[in-house]
């Protein structure tokens, strides 16, 4: 069921509008945001119904636009472009959102020492049908509840203390879909290696790890119960779960693939600053 935004009053301005912040939009406008309140600046986003859209933050201006959320919604590489025209405007009662992956919350109050507050949030792709999880960062006069009305029809809010961690959370639960999905995709080639249809494996790995982890919500208990409940004693479960814990070769896989994403949040921020 798709949630209500509530208790959100702001006029809101995205500056990129492509996968993710087109994801949160449309999630938003389900939720009953008013496309009213919403203008876009993109020169390449698919137009909404009743949203205005402009192709430079000039045009806005220039159109009488005026906003009391801006969200940044482009690439981190773009930061310093858009940073130039936006910073004048990001004053007063404004609060500065960033979806940016690498950018940190103190780059960000140097890149808008005026705005109310700056407020870091790693959303996902599943926000798009509110089943997504959005980590929260923030510095300033943060309006603490706005935000999380905003946030809560995306799905899940984490709320961290500051932006220490956010390049692993970027990582984790930002790329964490495509991991996934790639692990699905896996799965299923490996399904169609041992003999089945390549639309019938993939309907069934679909199906697998859906219906496990939605057992797993729903259950409350921590994943090695289930497993136990999966595998008989000597019987096919174990003979699997013998090759793929050998080792720990798959949690040693899985690091290297987490490290290798943050770090190159670290190399993000580099070029978001000017340095890459
Ligand atoms: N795709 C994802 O799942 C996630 C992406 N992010 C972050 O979201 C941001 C956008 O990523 P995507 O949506 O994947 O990229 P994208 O390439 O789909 O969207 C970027 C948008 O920015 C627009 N753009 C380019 N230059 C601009 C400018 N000067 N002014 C205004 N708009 C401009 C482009 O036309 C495009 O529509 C990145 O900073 C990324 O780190 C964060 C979490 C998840
Ligand atoms: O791949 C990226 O850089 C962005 C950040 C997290 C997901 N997509």
């Amino acid at each position: 069921m798709t949630k209500v935004l509530r208790d959100f009053s702001g006029r809101l301005l995205l500056v990129g509008c492509g996968n993710m912040a087109g994801a949160m939009l449309d999630r938003w406008i389900a939720a009953g945001l008013d496309p009213a309140r919403v203008a876009v600046v993109d020169p390449f986003a698919s137009p909404r119904d009743g949203m205005t859209q402009y192709v430079s933050l000039a045009e806005w201006q220039a159109a009488g636009g005026s906003a009391d959320w801006v969200m940044l919604g482009m690439k981190p590489q773009q930061l310093g472009e858009v940073a130039a025209d936006l910073a004048p405007l990001a004053t007063g009662d404004v609060h500065l959102l960033s979806i940016l992956a690498g950018v940190s919350l103190s780059d960000l109050a140097e890149r808008f020492p005026d705005a109310r507050a700056q407020v870091r949030i790693l959303p996902n792709l599943a926000a798009r049908i509110g089943a997504g999880v959005s980590a929260v960062a923030s510095l300033g006069d943060t309006d603490t509840s706005a935000v999380s009305a905003l946030l809560d029809p995306l799905g899940q809010i984490v709320t961290l203390a500051d932006d220490s961690t956010m390049d692993l959370v970027t990582a984790f639960t930002g790329s964490g879909p495509a991991f996934v999905l790639r692990l699905i995709e896996s799965y299923a080639a490996a399904g169609e290696r041992l003999g089945l249809s390549a639309e019938d494996a993939l309907t069934l790995a679909t199906a697998t790890f859906g219906g496990s982890t939605a057992l797993l919500a729903d259950s409350g208990e921590k994943p090695g119960v289930l497993i136990a409940q999966v595998a008989s004693k000597g019987g096919t479960t174990q003979a699997g779960l013998d090759v793929l814990d050998s080792d720990g070769q798959l949690t040693a896989l899985l690091t290297n693939v987490l490290r290798a994403a943050r770090d190159r949040g670290r190399e993000l921020a580099d070029l978001a600053r000017g340095n890459g």
